[in-house]
């Protein structure tokens, strides 16, 4: 949802002000509804989002946190997690055969089947390992996130990590796909050349027309979903991206959550929005 008119008629730097209030306000009420005192393993995305989701935990104080350990998505959430004086662990420590309580992260885009665009921030491998990782995956956002369809709001593209190495003949088949001139991701203001990710890879942002939800694809007019006349679903689009050879990981969340799969879903069980006028807006699917 982008600002409203009204809300766009608002200076600069109060929008600013009110994008930060309300990720803080879905923070504090995600970390509320989702974090048991009980649980013992807390997934910790990344992005500017997740800054209040720690926040939100580390103000329930040692005597809720002492027994919790924290997994971050990449360098950035581990630095957060630390800063706050929680216990680091990371996901490789996992033990076989379980799973995370839960998991924090945000969203570039959110659509009504709370499917995810994510990797605006270049973290989108990790995230998805740790996101699939846990029982339940809750996402937290602001306003402008939430959105019909994916690709409606977010017009970057999504973003896929991809191996050096591959990134021309990866962007060749996205054009071949129907992307609308795909790029490799810049580094610059920070680094020139390509962006390079914690795991040493580059990200692709790929601009596709808005997808369909699976659902729509009996509506008329689209066909299977699969890219014929430009038009993808969600779901096709992304088993489709994931099979091009050079690409290590997309930034499409989507199928099933972690309550719906023993081995853990990509989807959120719940989202949480701050939305422009102070209330939190959650879209869940607990089934
Ligand atoms: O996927 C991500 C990073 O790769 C972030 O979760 C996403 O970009 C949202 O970030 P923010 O909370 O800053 O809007």
């Amino acid at each position: 949802m982008a600002m409203s008119t009204s809300e766009s008629a608002i200076p600069l730097e109060q929008q600013a002000r009110l994008v930060e209030k309300s990720k803080r306000f879905a923070s504090y009420q995600a970390v509320k509804d989702h974090l048991v005192a009980s649980y013992t393993r807390i997934g910790i995305g990344s992005g500017s989002t997740v800054v209040y989701v720690v926040e939100a935990i580390a103000a329930l104080g040692p005597g809720v946190t002492s027994n919790m350990k924290f997994y971050p998505t990449g360098a950035q959430s581990e630095e957060l997690i630390e800063a706050a004086g929680l216990t680091l662990q990371f996901i490789n420590k996992l033990p076989a055969g379980q799973l995370l309580d839960v998991a924090f992260d945000g969203a570039d885009e959110v659509d009504d089947d709370l499917n995810l665009i994510k990797g605006g921030g270049a973290c989108l491998w990790q995230e998805k390992i740790v996101a699939t990782s846990a029982k339940r995956f809750v996402c937290v956002a602001d306003f402008r996130k939430l959105s019909p369809r994916l690709g409606t709001n977010w017009k970057k593209g999504i973003p896929i990590e991809v191996l050096p190495m591959a990134a021309p003949r990866v962007l060749d088949e996205l054009k071949q796909m129907g992307s609308h001139n795909p790029r490799i991701r810049p580094g610059l203001p920070g680094k020139a050349g390509a962006i390079v990710t914690d795991n040493g890879l580059w990200i692709i942002d790929a601009p596709f027309t808005p997808l369909h939800l699976p659902k729509d694809s009996s509506e008329s007019g689209i066909q299977a979903g699969n890219g014929d006349n430009g038009v993808w679903t969600v779901d096709a689009l992304a088993d489709r991206l994931i099979k091009i050879p050079g690409v290590a990981e997309i930034g499409l969340f989507y199928g099933k959550n972690g309550l719906q799969v023993e081995s853990g879903g990509q989807k959120p069980v719940a989202a949480y929005f701050g939305m422009a006028d102070g209330t939190v807006e959650v879209k869940s699917d607990m089934g």
